[in-house]
């Protein structure tokens, strides 16, 4: 029985999977499968995977097929460098702007939750009149001459290296300034009715989980130094963004979690917010 494990192929939890699979290898007990966020969505929407952190709103839309691990997300507050919607006019000026260049707002394919903050946002925070989204594939937002939505490694870029004549939008910055709370972005998603052993075996990989994201900082220095780090990207900057981001799913992260829920219910894109269910708690 090997445990099927979701891996975001992104920087912003590279660290984290590094040190998990020293501690819990490849091998008979444990699988890693890397991927994008939608792809691992997908894979654990059809049972291909036990568990990932995934989508915050793929737990949200299909919370009937899965549980949370406890104490574990990506989550940001004030900053978060990799979940950035790109606009060539500053958001006072885009109804105007899309008055003179018709057409949808483009949304990154990897992304299932920041697709819908980016919504929220726009109708319920920054009150812009509607209009249509489409879909690009990963990394192709800027190609397209039009606002865009863009997530990972490729957002980061943006972040370190601004394309020009873009304003940037740093959605974890604009969801704080709104609510007071931090921002989740990824919950650790468990599929529902995991046999006794992938429950054994989860619980060890969550003991790992929690002791890594615990000490995280004191390997900043040696992880930024890893071949890993693309060359875009120096290593006080990779520091910098870890320091960004935190991994925790508290009492903030559980509310933050569940107001986001209202909010994408209210902007119909949810049938309604389900409750929080825990793996390991009756
Ligand atoms: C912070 C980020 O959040 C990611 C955004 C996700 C989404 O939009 O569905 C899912 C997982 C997160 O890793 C990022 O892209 O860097």
């Amino acid at each position: 029985m090997t445990l099927r494990i979701g891996k975001i192929d992104y920087l912003n939890i590279w660290h984290v999977f590094h040190l998990l699979e020293q501690s819990c290898p490849e091998g008979p007990d444990f699988h890693y499968q890397p991927g994008h966020p939608s792809e691992l969505n997908r894979a654990l929407d059809s049972g291909l995977l036990d568990v990932s952190p995934s989508s915050s709103f793929e737990y949200l839309l299909h919370a009937e097929k899965y549980q949370l691990l406890p104490g574990a997300s990506i989550s940001a507050e004030r900053e978060v460098q990799s979940v950035l919607f790109l606009s060539p006019a500053p958001l006072n000026e885009l109804p105007a702007w899309l008055e003179k260049n018709p057409g949808p707002i483009r949304l990154t394919g990897a992304s299932a939750t920041s697709s819908a903050l980016l919504r929220v946002l726009w109708s319920q925070r920054w009150e812009l009149p509607p209009v249509s989204w489409s879909e690009v594939p990963p990394g192709a937002g800027l190609d397209t001459g039009r606002p865009f939505l863009e997530i990972g490694n490729a957002a980061l870029r943006h972040f370190i290296l601004p394309p020009p004549g873009y304003h940037i939008y740093d959605l974890a910055s604009e969801w704080t300034a709104w609510t007071g709370l931090p921002f989740v972005f990824a919950v650790w998603i468990v599929r529902r009715a995991l046999n006794d052993t992938a429950a054994a075996l989860l619980e060890r990989l969550n003991r790992h989980i929690s002791r890594i994201t615990a000490s995280l900082p004191e390997h900043f220095d040696t992880l930024s130094r890893q071949p890993y780090r693309p060359d875009w990207l120096p290593a006080p900057s990779l520091i910098r963004y870890w320091q960004a981001m935190s991994y925790g799913l508290g009492a903030r992260e559980q509310a933050a979690l569940l107001l986001f829920g209202e909010c994408c219910t209210r902007q119909g894109l949810l049938p309604g917010a389900p409750g929080l269910t825990w793996f390991g708690r009756q």
